[in-house]
């Protein structure tokens, strides 16, 4: 009987899995993988398995009533059609927040969830549905154990000086510090660098994460220096729908002088800012790629200044930068967003193969460039199914 570990990846409108068979013998192989995406919205469930054919594709109608925990049924249903011979080991769950007290995978008990489940403000559009994934899988599965990952661990190595903000020390004292995100992201990446460039591995790093959710950090000898996301991930580079950094001021003057509300500006902030706002037009980076209008150019020229100046601090908190990683989604895909974000950082040592980089190939800096760049695509589910076994004692 195949022995297999399942891995829940949610976001605010999309519901990730992966199966990866467990046998003693090698690494982890991904025997299917799939989603659901824009759930809320137009949910679309498309699953492949590892040769890419098509396990399901299915639109839904009548969105307002698929939540979750529907798309949740729908994947167990699949995996219990397609794999009959298929025994889960485990569940492992991304976590975007572990707070001040979990920095490391852990196996989850009734009063772990809770304790993560309170931590829902500071992760409004990730935490409640990763919470939600695992009271669903527990429902289901009681017996089956569970992990949650964090996307906040990997930070943990971070000095006090780059987790702090410029508050009373009581602020930090009470868990309000820079915890950053994307930790499963970086450690893949920081993973696959050390395996195949060990010695770009041992420099100063940067990885630019640039999905809907974007961040940076700062990575000094596999370890997370500092990062572009704090206390929340609202926080650094403009997103999809998510402003970045902000002067605290807008948000005082929005409630004191626009009278909006808390949930009014925690909706602008999370939903209607990030490339959708300051477009107008979409938070899909190819649409904006692809359009002519003069907001569509502004919001792409805004994303890559943000990029530029965060990677000008980044490489200051190492003080230097000897290369670049670009990833995620708009990392990975986007040969025009990498040539614009290298053509502004030339004063970095950074010097462009064009034809690499258009090739999407890994190493796209020129053989003189000074500082070298790459293109390395994330797979935070491997690296969650890698700690998942680890805490399985497998
Ligand atoms: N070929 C492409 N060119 C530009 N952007 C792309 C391309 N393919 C995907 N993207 C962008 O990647 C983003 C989604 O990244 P992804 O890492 O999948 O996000 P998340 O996991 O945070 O939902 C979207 O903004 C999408 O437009
Ligand atoms: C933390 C975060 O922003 O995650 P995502 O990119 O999945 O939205
Ligand atoms: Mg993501």
């Amino acid at each position: 009987m195949t022995k297999a570990i399942l891995v829940l990846n949610t976001g605010s409108s999309s519901l990730k899995f992966s199966v990866f068979e467990y046998d003693t013998a090698s690494d982890l192989h991904l025997i299917a993988k799939g989603q659901v995406e824009g759930i809320g919205n137009a949910p679309h469930f498309l699953a492949k398995d590892h040769h890419g054919q098509i396990l399901a594709d299915e639109y839904w109608q009548d969105a307002a009533s698929i939540d979750h925990a529907h798309c949740l049924l729908a994947i167990a249903n699949l995996l219990r059609t397609k794999y009959l011979g298929i025994k889960l080991l485990g569940v492992g769950h991304r976590v975007v927040h572990g707070g001040m007290h979990y920095s490391a995978p852990i196996l989850l008990t009734p009063g772990i969830i809770n304790a993560l489940d309170a931590l829902s403000p500071l992760a409004p559009l990730h935490q409640p549905h990763n919470v939600a994934a695992i009271r669903a899988v527990a429902k289901a599965m009681p017996e089956m154990p569970q992990i949650a990952c964090f996307d906040t661990a990997f930070h943990r190595s971070q000095s006090e000086i780059n987790q702090l903000f410029g508050l009373p020390y009581s602020c930090f004292e009470r868990g309000i510090r820079r915890y950053g995100f994307h930790g499963l992201s970086y450690e893949y990446v920081s993973s696959v660098l050390q395996q195949q460039e060990p010695e770009v591995a041992a420099g100063k790093v940067v990885i630019a994460h640039l999905g809907n959710g974007a961040s940076m950090c700062a990575i000094q000898n596999g370890q997370s220096v500092a990062s572009s996301m704090g206390f929340t991930a609202l926080d650094g580079l403009m997103m999809g729908t998510r402003a970045g950094r902000l002067d605290a001021g807008v948000v005082l003057y929005l409630q004191q002088q626009e009278q909006l509300d808390v949930r009014q500006v925690e909706e602008l902030l999370y939903k209607r800012s990030g490339l959708l706002g300051l477009s107008g037009i979409s938070s899909d980076m190819r649409v904006l790629l692809a359009s002519q209008e003069p907001h569509a150019q502004l919001a792409i020229d805004y994303f890559v200044h943000r990029i530029s100046s965060e990677l000008g601090s980044l490489a200051a908190s190492m003080g230097g930068l000897d290369a670049l990683v670009f990833s995620a989604g708009i990392g990975e895909n986007s040969a025009i967003i990498r040539q614009k974000v290298c053509e502004q950082a030339q004063w970095l040592g950074i010097e462009l193969d064009h034809q690499a980089n258009k090739a999407g190939e890994q190493c796209i800096s020129s053989m003189n460039s000074p500082t070298s760049v790459w293109m390395i695509p994330s797979n935070e589910e491997l690296m969650i199914a890698r700690h998942t076994r680890k805490q399985l004692g497998l």
